[in-house]
């Protein structure tokens, strides 16, 4: 199994190192085009192998995607981070270029690959990437929901002054600060609903405190955050690697799924060989189908500005 992650910057190299750790790929291959940077970065995390117990080659390039040749899965990371007070959407000018360029490299040398997309805004470089090539929908995934999923479970857990591992939760629809739609009548604590634990105030507070979950990691950090980012893509990847049929919400191409058409936005989905094997249809409350609506009109906003 050989992995690709284009971005050899704090996401990327966070999700090379924890692909390493759970050790299911024989081969990661970071991309960046900073001279030098992913090869240190290889290098580096090359370094921690014996520490760490894997067998995972590491390896690191500037820009020579011959060296990415025959890669099952690729993760695309490149592009620029948001500071704080921005917005992910604000990221579109610079990184819509490059994840056309690099998806295009990518598919040149790996015609088979399955494409897991990151930078942001991810729902319309999702979007982007589905217009631009001529990969299968399947095989094109983006990496937000299951993010987005963690800081939700995080929040209920603190909440309820419960360990995480007692929380199921999901977040769907856009990756974006107002687009994010925590399904809080579905988030269950040992299968008990959360809202016989916290009150409605508190759970539209843990539904807001997730969708700004980005936003006030990056006020905090000065940078947009890595751990959580590298973790939920390193768990799509091994889904995909090990045939795991796990379910995470990711943004997928939708054709009348959720009632929404031409657009590329978070939903429950089940995540094999295949890629995404399956769109599941949750039933959403009225209010959570009009928070759904919502949260598309949003993406399709950011869309319109692509140059495609
Ligand atoms: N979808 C999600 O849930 C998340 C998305 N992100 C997004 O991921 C992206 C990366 O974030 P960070 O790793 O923090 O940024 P970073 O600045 O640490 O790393 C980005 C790397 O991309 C490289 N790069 C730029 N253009 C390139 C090109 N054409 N080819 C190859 N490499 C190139 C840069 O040299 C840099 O090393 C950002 O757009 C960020 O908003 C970050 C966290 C979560
Ligand atoms: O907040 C950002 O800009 C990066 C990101 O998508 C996240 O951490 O959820």
């Amino acid at each position: 199994m050989k992995v690709t992650v284009v971005g050899a910057g704090a996401v990327g190299a966070s999700c090379a190192e924890y692909i390493a750790i759970k050790d299911f790929a024989s081969e990661v291959v970071l991309v960046d085009i900073k001279e030098g940077y992913a090869e240190g970065k290889a290098m580096d995390l090359m370094q921690t192998a014996s520490l760490n117990g894997f067998d995972t080659k590491i390896t690191g390039t500037t820009g020579d995607y011959s060296k990415t040749a025959g890669s099952d899965i690729a993760v695309i990371t490149s592009g620029i981070p948001r500071k704080p007070g921005m917005t992910r959407e604000e990221l579109i000018g610079i990184n819509a270029g490059i994840v056309k360029t690099v998806s295009s490299s990518l598919i040149e040398h790996s015609p088979n690959v399955t494409l897991i997309v990151v930078s942001n805004p991810m729902d319309t470089m999702t979007y982007l990437v589905h217009k631009t090539t001529n990969l299968p929908k399947n095989k094109i995934i983006g990496m937000g929901g299951a993010l987005d999923s963690a800081r939700f479970k995080y929040r209920l857990a603190e909440a309820m002054e419960a360990p995480i591992s007692d929380i199921d939760g999901m977040v769907i629809g856009g990756h974006s600060d107002k687009g994010m739609v925590p399904l809080t009548s579905h988030a269950t604590r040992n299968s008990i609903r959360v809202s016989e634990f916290l009150s409605t105030e508190r759970l539209e507070q843990v539904a807001a405190d997730t969708k700004v979950g980005g936003a006030t990691l990056t006020g905090l950090l000065g940078t947009s955050a890595w751990y959580a980012p590298g973790a939920a893509v390193s768990a799509l990847v091994q889904a995909i690697a090990c045939d795991q049929k796990k379910m995470f919400p990711c943004s997928t191409y939708l054709e009348g799924e959720y009632g929404l058409n031409d657009i590329c936005i978070g939903v429950p989905v089940i995540l094999g060989k295949n890629g995404i094997e399956k769109i599941v249809d949750v039933p959403l409350s009225d209010a959570e189908k009009a928070k759904m609506q919502e949260s598309a009109e949003g993406v399709t906003k950011t869309n319109g500005l692509l140059e495609i």
